[in-house]
């Protein structure tokens, strides 16, 4: 069953909240440059930080020549993302493991709901994706129109020029009129970090979008010249912690676009644990908007229940 997601009712706007965000890029390069390369995470570990990462997968598709057919193949994998075989091995096979939910644009909508019937998530990126440029009008009827075809999750994406002109009330206003239209569907702000110029503005961003009612703050639409980073996770996870702490209220993180291995999954998951803690480690406040490392971490769970790897082929999808 889809579970109730949690919701963020949002704040007033805070001005003074953004005045004291100041981001040094080179203590934050300092933070993160360890972790993609560590050891000290134990076989054990890896492999419940491996399941724990195909659980907060938004397994995504979000190409021009999508068809039905690869919605379908999307879905039927979203249901059953690790052979069984491999599970088995774990203890794992009757857990009901799926992945956090399917990610597609509006049009595919319907054919990822008659093929799940609520047994995992959908999420639809809507608001003129990627470059969020449509009409304010357009852009809210696509939302209402995702929600009532059956979209359980709305990923926006906000106006860059309002973060690069330092615009935070029009920003804030956008992001809460896309929160209104969204109505009981959990929102997921994406950011487009990659071309916000600076962390500080990255910072101010998404404590602006978190007053505004985001549920999630996401990184990347996946299609930006730099797409989810560590250090830009960092940034975005810190502001999730100062707001948690301001407003009591927990907001989740998507980092998206680019990562691809199972040893990224594992970084970030660690990155997460550290700075926010073991709450944020599910699927309710944390995903990964990924269309290929399902593949990599199907690959390595294998290879850690079997000792070898099966060929690719037997990983196609994810
Ligand atoms: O939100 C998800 C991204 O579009 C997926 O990006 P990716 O294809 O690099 O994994």
């Amino acid at each position: 069953m889809t579970p109730e997601p949690l919701v963020n009712q949002g704040t007033s706007f805070h001005a003074d909240w953004l005045d004291g965000i100041r981001v040094n890029k080179s203590a934050v390069e300092r933070r993160t440059a360890s972790l993609g390369g560590r050891r000290a995470v134990k076989k054990d570990s890896q492999i419940a930080f491996m399941l724990k990462a195909v659980s907060c997968i938004d397994l995504t598709t979000l190409a021009g020549d999508d068809t039905p057919g690869r919605v379908r193949r999307l879905c039927l994998k979203a249901r059953n993302p690790v052979r069984r075989d491999i599970l088995a091995k774990f203890g794992m096979e009757d857990m009901g493991l799926t992945t956090g939910a399917v990610c597609v644009y509006h049009s595919m909508v319907p054919e990822a709901n008659e093929t799940l019937k609520g047994s995992v998530p959908i999420a639809a990126v809507s608001t003129g994706f990627p470059a969020g440029l449509a009409p304010m009008e357009t852009r809210l009827e696509e939302i209402r129109r995702s929600v009532e075809a059956g979209a359980n999750e709305i990923d926006i994406v906000v106006t860059r020029a309002h973060v690069l002109t330092g615009n935070w009330q029009a920003l804030y206003d956008e992001v809460k009129a896309f929160k209104a239209a969204c109505g009981p569907a959990l929102m997921k702000t994406i950011l487009a970090t990659g071309e916000h110029g600076n962390l500080t503005q990255v910072g101010k961003a998404s404590m602006t979008a978190m007053m505004a009612g985001s549920d999630f703050i996401k990184t990347s639409t996946g299609m930006e010249g730099v797409n989810a980073t560590l250090p830009v996770s960092l940034v975005m996870i810190r502001q999730i912690r100062d707001f948690f702490q301001k407003t009591g209220i927990k907001v989740g993180y998507k980092p998206a676009g680019g990562i691809k291995t199972a040893k990224d999954a594992v970084a970030y998951l660690t990155l997460i644990k550290e700075e926010l803690g073991t709450d944020w480690l599910s699927p309710d406040l944390f995903r990964f908007g990924a269309s290929s490392l399902l593949g990599d971490l199907e690959r390595q769970l294998e290879y850690h229940a079997t000792g070898g790897y099966s060929a690719s082929y037997r990983h196609a999808m994810g």
